[in-house]
């Protein structure tokens, strides 16, 4: 079984005193930290770091040859991009202030209490995650492109923001902080997390738990687990989700109703990287990534005192918001296609033809229930379809409302007191209308037009070419 190392860092000890060495490293691996090096002389340092991907060094400050002191002063010039911590046998405020102010992220007395120089390591690290996550996420938004766009395939979408979306959580998909998810029920939450996991190249499973209505013991049984005899009815010990996703992604969906109870158990798992099964006292170590998803708005969840403001901040380090299928009404004719041809696939018909109205007339429609509802609708248009064309009965209810052959005259009121458009001016302001409905796609707006493409793009041009005169 191959050992998974934590950080995804090297953390360098540096430190003369090689007892000090031993004891640290020991304290650190305890903890889980086992992506360590260490080395006792200070002159080898250079020669570390340019081998070794360090991240983190805690650097003793009196050594002989080279000292902290200069060591430091040589980080902060020439890799500012890694976190110093300066260790120290002596208490003093001046030095403390002095290594601070040359860029060290703490100054630790080494008889300090454990638990304080162990806090000061995790923020450290943490420090140093969301420093090589930025990295990455500039890197990944100037080069404008996807490295791995396979593991968004299952996505259909000719969206910009959607494009961007995936930009994002490809750069951010090596993260061990957790990642939420937003948008309204049916935009393809679960995919985008799916996807995610993928992009991590995580060797571990996907492990899907939907939270929502679960009560607190189901929830801490199902994701920590139990020994045996926890409960009546206990007569094994059971390891939980948390361990199956072990190595993997942790999805936790509807996460907007988890119980208050269980939001603390969330928050402790998250913050401390541990969790007890139900009748343990012995903790274990979350080794997953955690992915959240909701439809609700956790902002004003947690200001109605429904949701836990620290484990919102908490779950919120990168967070995505899918657009409703209505404000990408580009993806609308794609999504068509796609649902169309799955659902032949899975019915063992052939691929059927689709009307060329109908994706017009589907982009004015609002879609509450997003690409779910019209995967629904298609599914069902392809059962029912006998001949080789797309039957679109399923679709007629829902086009009632927005259908342009149901536009009456009655509707169109012009006040008494205003002068009437003219017909130029109107035509101007139906081709807008059109562009921003079909999200400036102009085969689909000539179509609600009713017009060729050409004609339509022509008069795009005349309305530009009279707007700089
Ligand atoms: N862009 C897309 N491309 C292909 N299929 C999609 C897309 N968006 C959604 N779907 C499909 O629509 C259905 C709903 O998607 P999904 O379950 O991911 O939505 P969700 O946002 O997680 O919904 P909920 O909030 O209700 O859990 C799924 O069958 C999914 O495969």
């Amino acid at each position: 079984m191959s050992t998974r190392f934590y950080p995804q860092f090297k953390i360098l000890l540096v430190d003369d005193e090689t007892s000090f060495l031993r004891s640290m490293s020991l304290t650190l691996e305890r903890q889980g930290y086992n992506n360590l090096i260490t080395s006792s002389a200070p002159e080898d340092v250079q020669g570390i770091i340019n081998s070794e991907k360090v991240g983190l060094v805690l650097l003793d400050l009196t050594m002989p040859v080279i000292s902290g002191q200069e060591l430091l002063t040589w980080f902060t010039e020439e890799h500012p991009d890694i976190t110093v911590i300066i260790f120290s046998g002596l208490n003093q405020v001046d030095a403390a202030v002095e290594c601070v102010k040359k860029g060290a992220f703490d100054y630790i007395v080494k008889t300090a209490d454990q638990e304080q120089i162990l806090e000061s390591i995790k923020r450290a690290i943490h420090t140093q995650e969301l420093n090589l996550e930025n990295h990455a996420l500039r890197a990944q938004l100037l080069s404008n492109t996807l490295k791995q766009s396979d593991c968004f395939d299952a996505i259909i979408t000719a969206n910009a923001q959607m494009h961007s979306v995936f930009r994002y959580l490809e750069s951010i998909g090596q993260s061990n902080q957790p990642l939420l998810i937003t948008g309204e029920s049916g935009v393809g939450k679960e995919l985008i997390a799916r996807a995610t996991h993928a992009a991590s190249k995580r060797h571990g499973e996907l492990v899907t738990v939907n939270v929502a209505g679960l009560d607190d013991n189901i929830f801490s049984d199902t994701l920590f687990g139990h020994s045996k005899g926890a409960f009546t009815g206990a007569d094994k010990q059971r390891s939980g989700l948390v361990e199956r996703a072990s190595g993997g992604t942790l999805f936790l969906d509807e996460i907007g109703d988890l119980s208050p109870t269980s939001q603390v158990k969330l928050l402790r798992l998250l913050q401390e990287g541990e969790y007890y099964p139900i009748g343990s006292d012995r903790p274990k170590r979350i080794e997953a990534r955690v992915i959240v998803a909701t439809h609700q708005n956790l902002a004003e969840r947690q200001q109605e005192g429904k949701f836990r403001k620290d484990l919102f901040y908490r779950l919120r380090t990168h967070r995505v918001d899918i657009p409703p299928l209505r404000e990408r009404s580009e993806d609308i004719p794609l999504l068509l296609r796609h649902f169309m041809r799955i659902a032949c696939e899975e019915m063992g018909k052939e691929t059927l033809k689709i009307p060329k109205n109908l994706a017009p007339r589907l982009i004015q429609y609002p879609f509450p229930g997003n690409a779910r509802e019209l995967r629904a609708l298609v599914y069902d248009s392809v059962s029912q379809s006998q001949g080789e064309v797309l039957d679109t009965r399923p679709f007629d209810p829902l086009l009632e409302q927005t259908d342009i052959r149901n536009f009456s005259e009655e509707k169109v009121t012009f006040s008494e007191n205003q002068p009437l458009p003219t017909l130029n001016q109107l035509s101007e302001i139906l081709v807008n209308e059109a562009m921003l409905r079909a999200n400036q796609n102009q085969s689909l707006a000539s179509q609600m037009l009713g017009i060729s493409q050409p004609a339509l793009s022509k008069r795009l041009k005349n309305m530009k070419d009279a707007n700089i005169e």
